[in-house]
């Protein structure tokens, strides 16, 4: 019998890349989100579920009977935080809460053991605790995103030791592709150089390019997440790259690589700065690797060419649809 693997926020890109690698796998995947439209793969089976309601996450727990919870639903967009903290809390933090309990109750009722995964953040880690985080670094964070990821990753932990439950928190730092929603900083650079390459915008407007985050690969982070699930103890992980580029060194990788000056055409706009940015976030990912076997392996540069690629892509498609209309 193939394992049965359920996916919350499944269209999101990191739910989108894990779908991949567990139907790549032979596994049977079920997801589930708010917006099911259009999802890339045939074979998943895709449920509309009100995450704010225990019972219907529990009845489909018992109707798909999965072995693997992969809980990536939320609303994980930082800014948009801070105009919604309580929808923010709700979704984040609450909704993670309500599906660890909807576990429970079905391992209990049905005598079944899940193997639960939590996306956790680096942005509940204290980024003035040093350069570089681990999992023993302080838990600090600095925006109602932030602290709803804090409360879902302390929930885990608890229904962890307080229940025997197979739980882990990956503490997922920046990871980005070209599925990456166009509100993150990277994907909204790769999105305007490519049109501005091809004349269909004139300028690009962002906030601090100053930050340095430890720029990932999706496809990379969706690796260490399936191994964690399959390790004989449950623990909490960083996943991070190990090198810090800022917003600037991108903005510059995107637009040389369209031959373009990045400087005369990007602008800076105070509102996109925060009220709190971390100025570096990296991870230390000693134990991933010794304990997982787990390493990045898409660099920096490879990153923003393969975004940048696979956006000339769209801005040519926009391109010609304008021109034939
Ligand atoms: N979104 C955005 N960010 C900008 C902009 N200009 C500069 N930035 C800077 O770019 C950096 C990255 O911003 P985001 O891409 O929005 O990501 P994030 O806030 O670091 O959060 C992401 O990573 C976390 C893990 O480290 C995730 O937990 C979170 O959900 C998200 O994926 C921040 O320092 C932000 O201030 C802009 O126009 N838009």
């Amino acid at each position: 019998m193939e394992p049965v693997a359920l996916i919350t926020g499944i269209t999101g890109q990191d739910g989108q890349y894990l779908a991949r690698l567990l139907l790549e796998k032979g596994y049977h995947v079920h997801g589930f989100t708010q917006a099911a439209t259009n999802f890339p793969h045939e074979q998943v089976f895709l449920h509309r579920v009100d995450l704010k309601v225990t019972e219907n996450l529990h009845d489909l727990l018992k109707q798909i009977q999965p072995c693997e919870v992969y809980h990536m639903a939320a609303q994980s967009h930082v800014p948009l935080s801070y105009q919604q903290p309580l929808e923010t809390a709700e979704i984040t933090g609450m909704g993670a809460l309500r599906m660890l309990e909807a576990v429970r109750q079905y391992e209990i009722e049905c005598s079944r053991q899940v193997r639960f995964f939590q996306a956790s953040s680096s942005a509940i880690l204290d980024d003035q605790a040093g350069p570089v985080l681990n999992e023993q670094s302080p838990i600090h964070p600095r925006s109602p995103y932030a602290c709803a990821k804090a409360y879902a990753h302390l929930q885990v932990q608890n229904y962890r030791e307080a229940h025997g439950m197979f739980a882990c928190n990956g503490i997922l730092f920046n990871h980005e592709s070209p599925l990456r929603d166009e509100s993150f900083v990277t994907r909204k650079i790769t999105r305007a150089a490519t049109r501005i390459k091809l004349g269909l915008q004139q300028k690009l407007i962002l906030g601090n390019l100053d930050a340095e985050r430890s720029w990932g690969y999706a496809g990379d982070f969706v690796q260490a997440m399936w191994l964690m699930l399959q390790l004989d103890e449950p623990d909490d992980f960083v996943i991070s790259t190990t090198k810090t580029h800022s917003v600037r060194e991108f903005v510059d990788v995107v637009f040389q690589c369209l031959d373009l000056d990045y400087q005369q055409y990007v602008e800076i706009d105070p509102e996109f700065f925060r009220p709190h940015d971390a100025p570096v976030l990296c991870g230390d990912i000693t134990r991933a690797q010794t304990q997982l076997g787990w390493q990045p392996q898409v660099s920096f540069t490879e990153l923003a060419h393969q975004m940048t690629q696979h956006d000339l892509e769209l801005a040519e498609i926009e391109s010609r649809t304008n021109h034939s209309g």
